[in-house]
């Protein structure tokens, strides 16, 4: 008997291919709802520091898409882990230990959890963990503040949560955080 996990989970796959759309680049990989069938795909695909400069993974539950779009993620944001470019080599572990944080249900508010997103970017790398509702602060305060215990993320090291329609809306690359932990 294998594992169930309490949701299905769906791993998708941002490739930059400027012929097509934005949306028409994110190819869905594969669903799964038990532990083994997580571990035979995160050791089946190469790590997220050996994608393509440009290149995504995302992993949300089945059924929502990883686009703002998304009736799961129009209300909501992300907490964002900004990562500088000397921090490449800890890029696997972040996102595995993010991964595992929401396979695993590690929030109290883990319904508020819609998925996550790591960017492989030359500029450096990003990691968003995308909640449902942007106004529901205590929700998004505990899943901010148990992220950064779970990543031992030091203290002084500020996390900020983004509502995905200021970063839609956002000119310029000024970055508004409506809750920071
Ligand atoms: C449905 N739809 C079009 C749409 N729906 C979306 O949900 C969505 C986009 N478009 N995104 C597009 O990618 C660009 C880079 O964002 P980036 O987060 O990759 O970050 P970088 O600027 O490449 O670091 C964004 O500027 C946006 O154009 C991003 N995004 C999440």
């Amino acid at each position: 008997i294998k594992h169930p996990l309490q949701n299905c989970w769906t791993l998708w796959y941002y490739e930059n291919d400027r012929s097509l759309l934005w949306a028409q680049n994110q190819k869905e990989i594969a669903s799964f709802q038990t532990v083994e069938d997580f571990w035979s795909l995160y050791n089946h695909i190469k790590p997220a520091s050996e994608l393509r400069q440009g290149s995504d993974y995302s992993l949300f539950k089945k059924g929502i898409k990883p686009m703002w779009e998304d009736e799961a993620n129009r209300r909501g944001g992300r907490w964002l882990l900004s990562l500088d470019r000397k921090q490449r080599g800890e890029l696997d572990r972040f996102w595995l230990d993010i991964i595992l944080c929401l396979i695993g249900e590690a929030f109290e508010h883990s319904e508020e959890v819609c998925g996550a997103v790591v960017n492989i970017r030359q500029k450096g790398d990003k990691i968003g963990v995308w909640t449902a509702d942007a106004g529901n602060g205590p929700a998004v305060l505990e899943i901010g503040r148990k992220l950064k215990e779970r990543l031992r993320i030091p203290p002084r090291t500020v996390l900020g949560y983004q509502v995905h329609k200021d970063t839609i809306e956002k000119t310029g690359s000024v970055s508004k955080y409506s809750y920071t932990v």
